[in-house]
């Protein structure tokens, strides 16, 4: 008799939640109806075929409803409404809107690698420590990161003039070393050195990590526990661990750094990977708090730690292989920024100084034009908490609004032949009274990259060092290229270049 009591009560509860879900969605679904989008293909499941559509299809596919429906089209996924945005004004409210502050639910794929850092967790926690965090990336704290970043793209051109010069390299398997060198070394001052250790655990830790992720975001029926069980669920969990061994490694080396004095002390070798004691990001942390808060427990410092990992090295890594890429096509923009060199440099081989980097300017117009079209981070997502107007659209609570910054940079009200390079868009003429928020490749608003001087500095070092010493020369077109959305914006194909090393510094490139 209880049996079957708690039977029915079961019963009902579930239709109950059935019934209560459905109308829900549908309240949503009539709301969110008279945004364009492409025809519903089945009557459940919205547009399954978009829903499961492969990392590599992502970008075309959207780029193509983009052209289609202009700037704001949605997707249904079942029970959930995707709504993208693609214009300065929509993205003006995407940043600045009260009813879009929590980021999507997408973002709790990361919380276990990433915890509650910056990138993953919301309101007051947030709050509480972007204000902790800020004063590390205050900008005497980099200049003291510039002889770091400056070292390794020394050893960096060291190791491309050992590549022969006649065959192809896939400038982004160099850059992506590269970048995890200059992370780790200013987030944790652990000195892995992996241009000449491509192999090391950690490096591909880090990859499996990104890419289980990446694999499991594209996979909703593992949103949730059953993941683990899978075997891309088990390599996720046996990365972590190696990620939070360096990570425990690098806060215990911080912590007791504050008790040593003489630079031998700080020094130290574990595990073949050098223990560097320069000032990192970690190391303000470890002491970061004011008088209404406490420092960040090692939970907290593991969790930014890994943060800044995860969120500075493949974001330079193919923004950097992008902009060298788009050089080797454009020999007389690579020009252009040679000659910059040469009215710096002059000739001499000597490290660039902050100042040198600030006189970089036709550099910077080459890297921010690189990031119009190769955005590092093509599309960032918000959760609506409540009903809210995006021009005569309603986008229902519940739903999830995706910003795509790559279609954005394409808008050609904006940016005229979207599809051209062209650095003189960013000279300080055409620069100035275009929208606000119509180029946000480091978002915009509170949330935005706290990271972007930093990876500005060192993508002007790595970049201005191998202009000095080589000539880029890329192996096919733009239109050649093939991109692909895989937590960043990729290229399927190898970005092959070949590079020519300048016998002086003074050689020119033919055009
Ligand atoms: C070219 C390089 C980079 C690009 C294009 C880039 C882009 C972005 C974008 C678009 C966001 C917003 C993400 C979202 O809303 O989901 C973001 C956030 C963030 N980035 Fe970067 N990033 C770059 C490099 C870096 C570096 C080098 C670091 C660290 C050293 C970093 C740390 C962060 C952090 C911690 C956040 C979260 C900020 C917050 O919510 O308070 N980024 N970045």
């Amino acid at each position: 008799m209880i049996l079957r009591a708690l039977l029915a009560a079961f019963i009902g509860y579930v239709v109950y939640g059935f019934i209560k879900i459905s109308r829900q969605f549908y309240k949503r679904f009539r709301k969110a109806e008279k945004i364009p989008g492409p025809p519903i293909e089945h009557r459940l499941l919205g547009h399954p075929s978009l829903a499961l559509l492969e990392p590599k299809d992502i970008p075309k596919t959207v780029y193509q409803q983009y052209k289609e429906f202009g700037g704001i089209f949605r997707h249904w996924y079942a029970w959930v409404s995707f709504v993208f945005v693609a214009e300065a004004n929509y993205a003006e409210l995407y940043f600045t809107s009260k009813s879009l502050e929590e980021k999507a639910d997408m973002y709790k794929l990361f919380h276990d690698w990433l915890g509650q850092g910056l990138i993953t967790s919301n309101g007051a926690l947030w709050h509480e420590r972007r204000k902790l965090i800020t004063p590390a990336f205050h900008f005497n704290v980099l200049n003291a990161l510039h002889e770091t970043l400056v070292q390794n793209a020394i050893a960096l051109v060291q190791k491309l003039r050992e590549h022969p010069k006649e065959s192809p390299l896939n400038i982004y398997t160099v850059m992506h070393l590269v970048a995890l060198d200059n992370i780790c070394e200013s987030a944790m001052g652990i000195k892995i050195d992996a241009l000449n250790n491509p192999k090391l655990d950690y490096i591909q830790a880090v990859e499996d990590a990104a890419h289980a992720i990446a694999i499991r975001i594209g996979k909703p029926w593992f949103w949730n526990g059953l993941f683990y069980l899978t075997s891309t669920g088990r390599t996720l969990t046996s990365s972590l661990k190696k990620i939070f061994e360096l990570a425990k490694k690098a806060i215990l080396n911080s912590k007791n750094k504050k008790t040593a004095t003489t630079e031998e002390q700080r020094a130290g070798e574990d595990d073949g990977i050098k223990v560097k004691r320069r000032l990192a990001f970690l190391d303000l942390l470890t002491e970061a708090h004011d008088s209404g808060t406490k420092p960040l427990s090692d939970e907290g410092l593991r969790d930014e730690v890994n943060t800044f990992i995860f969120a500075g090295h493949d974001t330079t890594a193919t923004s950097l292989s992008f902009t060298l890429f788009l050089l080797g096509i454009h020999p007389d923009v690579q020009e252009k920024c040679y000659r910059e060199m040469n009215d710096i440099f002059q000739g001499s081989d000597r490290k660039p100084t902050v100042d040198d980097l600030k006189a970089m300017k036709y550099l910077e117009q080459v890297i921010k034009e690189s990031l119009r079209m190769y955005p590092s981070v093509p599309l960032i997502s918000r959760k609506v908490k409540e009903d809210v107007q995006f021009g005569k659209y309603t986008i229902p609570e519940g739903a999830t609004v995706a910003l795509s910054i790559y279609c954005l940079h394409r808008d050609p009200k904006y940016f005229p032949n979207p599809n051209t390079f062209d650095p003189e868009r960013f000279n300080s003429d055409n620069n100035t009274g275009r929208h606000p928020f119509a180029y946000v490749p480091f978002a915009a608003g509170v949330r935005n990259c706290i990271g972007q001087k930093f990876a500005l500095m060192e993508e002007k070092i790595v970049v201005s060092y191998i202009l000095r010493n080589f000539i880029i020369e890329s192996l096919y077109g733009m239109d050649e290229l093939e991109l692909s959305f895989d937590l960043v914006l990729r290229s399927q194909k190898p970005l092959d270049v070949k590079l020519k090393p300048r016998s002086t510094n003074i050689d020119v490139i033919k055009i």
